[in-house]
Parts: C-alpha cells; sequence; structure tokens
C-alpha cells in the first residue's frame, strides 16, 4: 500500500512525540520535515525519527546561488534521508549543482530522491502572473518548471495534482510528480489554491501525495490517517 507523507508541521519535538503517540508503534510512516520543525529542532529531528523506523522527506526547499546549494545539498546527503527539494525557480545550474552536492555526499551510491518545487500549492494562477510577473498561463509554467527539472537530471517535481496529467505526457514515465494541496472533502481548504482530493490525486496518477493539517489537526490523526491512506489507494 502506498503511504500518503505526512506533513510533520509542528512547533517543536514534544508536539511530535503526542502527535504519533496516536499511531501503532509498528507502523511505518513516511514523514515530512519542513522548516518550521527543522528550524527549531536542527537536524537531530531527522536523525531522531530515522531511529523511529520512519521514512524522511526533507522539506527545505532550497533556493540559492548554485554554490551555496551544491554545499547546502552535500550536507543533506549526510543525514540519510529519502527525498529533499529545491525551487525550480533556482534555475537550471542551481538544480544541476543540488544534485551533484547530493551525490558527493551520500553515504552510499543510494542518494536521496531530488525534487522541484514548480508553483506551490498556495499560488493560483492570478497571483503568480501578478506577484511573480510571469506572463503564461499557471499549466504552461508549472510544465516549463517541470522540463528544466527533468533536463537537470532531477528526479521529479512538486507540483498539484491539477497539473500531473499535463506533466506526465511531456516527462519520462518514472518522473516523480509529488503533490501537497490534498483535501479530504471535509477538510478546511486553508492558505491552499489548487487541491484536489486523495482519490483524484490516486486517478490523475500523482507518485506522493503530502497531507498535513488534515490528519495533524485531526482529533482522531490515526483515523484520519487510514482514512486518506485507503482513499488513495483504492481504485
Ligand atoms: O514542498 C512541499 O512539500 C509543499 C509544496 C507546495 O507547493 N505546497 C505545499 O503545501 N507544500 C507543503 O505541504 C504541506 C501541506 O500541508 P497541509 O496544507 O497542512 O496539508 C506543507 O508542509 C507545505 O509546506
Amino acid at each position: 500500500m502506498n503511504r500518503p507523507i505526512i506533513a510533520l508541521d509542528f512547533k517543536n519535538k514534544t508536539e511530535i512525540e503526542n502527535f504519533l503517540a496516536h499511531f501503532p508503534q509498528d507502523e511505518q510512516l513516511y514523514v515530512k520535515v519542513g522548516m518550521e520543525i527543522f528550524y527549531k529542532e536542527g537536524p537531530q529531528i531527522v536523525t531522531w525519527l530515522k531511529s523511529l523506523g520512519h521514512d524522511i522527506f526533507l522539506d527545505l526547499k532550497l533556493h540559492d546561488i548554485p554554490n551555496t546549494v551544491y554545499s547546502a545539498m552535500k550536507n543533506i546527503a549526510g543525514l540519510g534521508v529519502a527525498m529533499t527539494n529545491v525551487h525550480a525557480a533556482g534555475g537550471m545550474e542551481m538544480m544541476k549543482a543540488a544534485r551533484k552536492g547530493l551525490e558527493e555526499g551520500s553515504l552510499s551510491a543510494n542518494r536521496p530522491r531530488l525534487i522541484a518545487v514548480t508553483q506551490l500549492t498556495s499560488t493560483s494562477e492570478t497571483e503568480m502572473q501578478h506577484d511573480q510577473m510571469i506572463q503564461t498561463s499557471l499549466i504552461e509554467n508549472v510544465v516549463h518548471y517541470a522540463q528544466i527539472t527533468e533536463q537537470s537530471g532531477l528526479d521529479g517535481v512538486v507540483c498539484s495534482a491539477l497539473e500531473v496529467k499535463e506533466i506526465r505526457a511531456m516527462t519520462q514515465a518514472d518522473f516523480i510528480c509529488l503533490t501537497p494541496g490534498i483535501r479530504p472533502l471535509e477538510s478546511a481548504v486553508g492558505d491552499q489554491k489548487r487541491v484536489v482530493t486523495p482519490a483524484k490525486a490516486k486517478t490523475i496518477g500523482s507518485t506522493y501525495i503530502v497531507v498535513g493539517r488534515p490528519i495533524t489537526q485531526s482529533k482522531t490523526p490515526y483515523q484520519s490517517y487510514l482514512k486518506i491512506k485507503k482513499e488513495w489507494n483504492d481504485e
């Protein structure tokens, strides 16, 4: 069964401990460590979650000059995470440097998967056109970012499931489309703009789904997780 990736967007380690206490101890999860918890607890949070047997997507969305991203990725590689990311807007040279850093810093030949954020799922087409002064449609922009990501040797992109079909038509079959902005029908949308249900993401062909608040803010997190997992796996 495919596991939804749970976004551990919590204030500190204690909150994560309380959250994980809702899950059976032997339930091996795929979790996302993002900026909020990483900047609070540091790399030790990754080491600790790994020691509990969980797989980790380290979501720090690097976007800087190629040399800085190369060096940062060398350090990230040493943490032994399953997947990490950059912003495609950083450009091809930056993305190639990110991959080189990961390869050189990896403890084994098995480097973490590297993916690039196209347009954040909290961005609408109108906002993209106004705020970033991009004069194409959002879908054209996202597909373009996916293509330069693949040409840079990365493994896939972060996008909304709404864009997966168009990306799949232009990239290799194994190209990862990781899709946040997942909302079961009964969940509040919050700050997300391009949202899709777990079932729809499955039909469209997302490789992974990332789910935060519908699980982390639930009164019954394990039940919510199982429900989303079922919806994501059912045909
Ligand atoms: O890279 C990401 O994970 C990401 C990219 C994106 O475009 N949109 C997006 O929501 N995310 C992350 O996915 C998670 C979504 O959380 P919820 O909106 O609570 O489900 C958050 O941790 C975001 O940082």
